[in-house]
């Protein structure tokens, strides 16, 4: 399970989100093959691995061809607004495309979104927005492009800190507009997105279309989980010159499963429980997604018969102690509790090592456990069940073959 962390610290935009993916490994050549399936012409792609601040990472920039440049002028608001593509011209250009079905759903949805704001700000009816001839080429290559950089590089998962932006003003085209920018003040209207202004930069650092691709990509706001090892650390520059460090990190993380080593074989782990009487079932089902994507080791909750004979709930979760305050939090704010129980507890564990295994069916994590002298091994349940699905065969016959294979070399 590969996941990229984003650290927005300051802002994003769609060639930082770029740049960052091709710093941490993204084929420059397979990106311009895959962005090619779109048969849009009239850009250059310009890649540039650089430092700044002291700092090396790549600055990724899209160019309108000299036969484009000429068409474009410094147009007012209004003929912004009726030259150029359309949400639906774009969203037919990438559908009829030979892009992944995934790529077409996601790039067509960030387009959407921004339409919409655009749509709202403006005053006009979705279909009258128009990203003039720069915008939309430049556009369709960030956010097609992002999504293909996912795909090349088998992300699965997007966790992102906090955006931070400048303040002040940006002049654009056909006008002066405050930071953060009026497309990106819609987007953020009751999005969960966190979000904070530098008052010592003054321009705008997060640009519509770095929001839309982060409001929608995103699966979890917040730090790198506990569980995650970071493997690598890129950065994509942004072109505005803001006085400091003008950078998208990212940092291609693995679940600990993928180089976990423990030795220790005690520890200790905090039990935390609440017995619920007027929980929803939705609720407790968003309780226990949300505790394990913040590091719960585990969550699950038991039917009990409280007071007054109530049929009720008892919600428990196992965390490291040192979570036990965030999770606590997270219990009081995602359900109708008013007061929790803790018990740390001392753990016996057996000592585990995680080696991924070549089989010829695949690849898979072996987990090797051994305590006081006993040793076994387990596989990962889910890419067993991948596997199985993949060969075409059960998922009991193949933990055999496995387990068989993996003893005996
Ligand atoms: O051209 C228009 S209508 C325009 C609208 C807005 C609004 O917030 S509304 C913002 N901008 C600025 O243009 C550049 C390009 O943005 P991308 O997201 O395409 O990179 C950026 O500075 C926007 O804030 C333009
Ligand atoms: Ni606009």
């Amino acid at each position: 399970m590969k996941s990229l962390y984003l650290d927005p610290f300051s802002g994003v935009s769609g060639n930082m989100l770029l740049g960052t993916l091709f710093d941490l490994g993204l084929n420059f050549e397979d990106f311009k093959r895959e962005l090619a399936k779109l048969e849009v012409t009239g850009y250059e792609l310009t890649l540039t691995k650089t430092a700044k601040s002291a700092i090396k990472g790549h600055l990724f920039e899209v160019t309108l061809s000299a036969e484009f440049k000429g068409h474009h002028t410094d147009e007012g608001a209004e003929k912004v607004h009726h030259h150029g593509r359309n949400l639906a011209t774009i969203e037919s250009i990438i559908n009829d495309s030979s892009l992944s079905e995934s790529i077409k759903k996601a790039a067509c949805a960030v387009f959407e979104e921004i339409a919409k704001a655009e749509a709202q700000v403006h005053g006009k009816k979705i279909d009258e927005i128009h990203f003039h001839e720069v915008g939309a080429i430049d556009s369709i290559v960030d956010v097609v492009g992002f999504f293909i950089g996912l795909e090349l590089l088998k992300i699965d998962k997007v966790i992102c800190g906090t955006l931070v932006d400048g303040t002040g003003t940006i002049k654009v085209a056909h006008g002066i507009m405050p930071v953060p920018v009026p497309a990106v003040m819609q987007m953020r209207i009751n999005s969960e997105v966190p979000f904070r202004q530098r008052e010592d930069v003054l321009t705008e650092l997060v640009t519509p279309t770095g929001f839309g691709i982060i409001k929608f990509v995103t699966d979890t706001f917040g730090g790198i989980p506990d569980n995650l090892v970071v493997e690598q650390v890129g950065y994509g520059f942004g072109t505005r010159e803001t006085g400091s460090l003008n950078a998208l990190r990212g940092c291609l993380c693995n679940s600990l499963l993928s180089n976990q080593r423990v030795v220790q074989e005690q520890d200790q782990i905090m039990l935390i429980e609440t017995n619920l009487d007027d929980v929803t079932g939705e609720e407790l089902s968003d309780a226990t997604q949300i505790l394990l994507e913040k590091g719960a080791k585990d969550v699950w909750t038991e039917p009990i018969i409280m007071k007054k004979g109530r049929p009720a709930y008892k919600l428990c979760l196992l965390a490291a102690p040192t979570k036990s305050e965030e999770l606590v939090k997270i219990l009081f704010e995602k359900t109708p509790s008013i007061g929790v129980r803790q018990q740390l507890m001392n753990r016996k564990i057996m000592q585990r090592s995680v080696k991924s295994v070549k089989t010829r069916f695949g690849d898979i994590h072996v987990k090797y456990l051994s305590y006081d002298g006993f040793s076994k091994i387990s596989l990962e349940h889910d890419e067993l069940v991948d596997l199985a699905r993949k060969n075409k065969v059960a998922v009991r016959e193949l933990r055999n073959r496995i387990m068989e294979f993996v003893q005996n070399n």
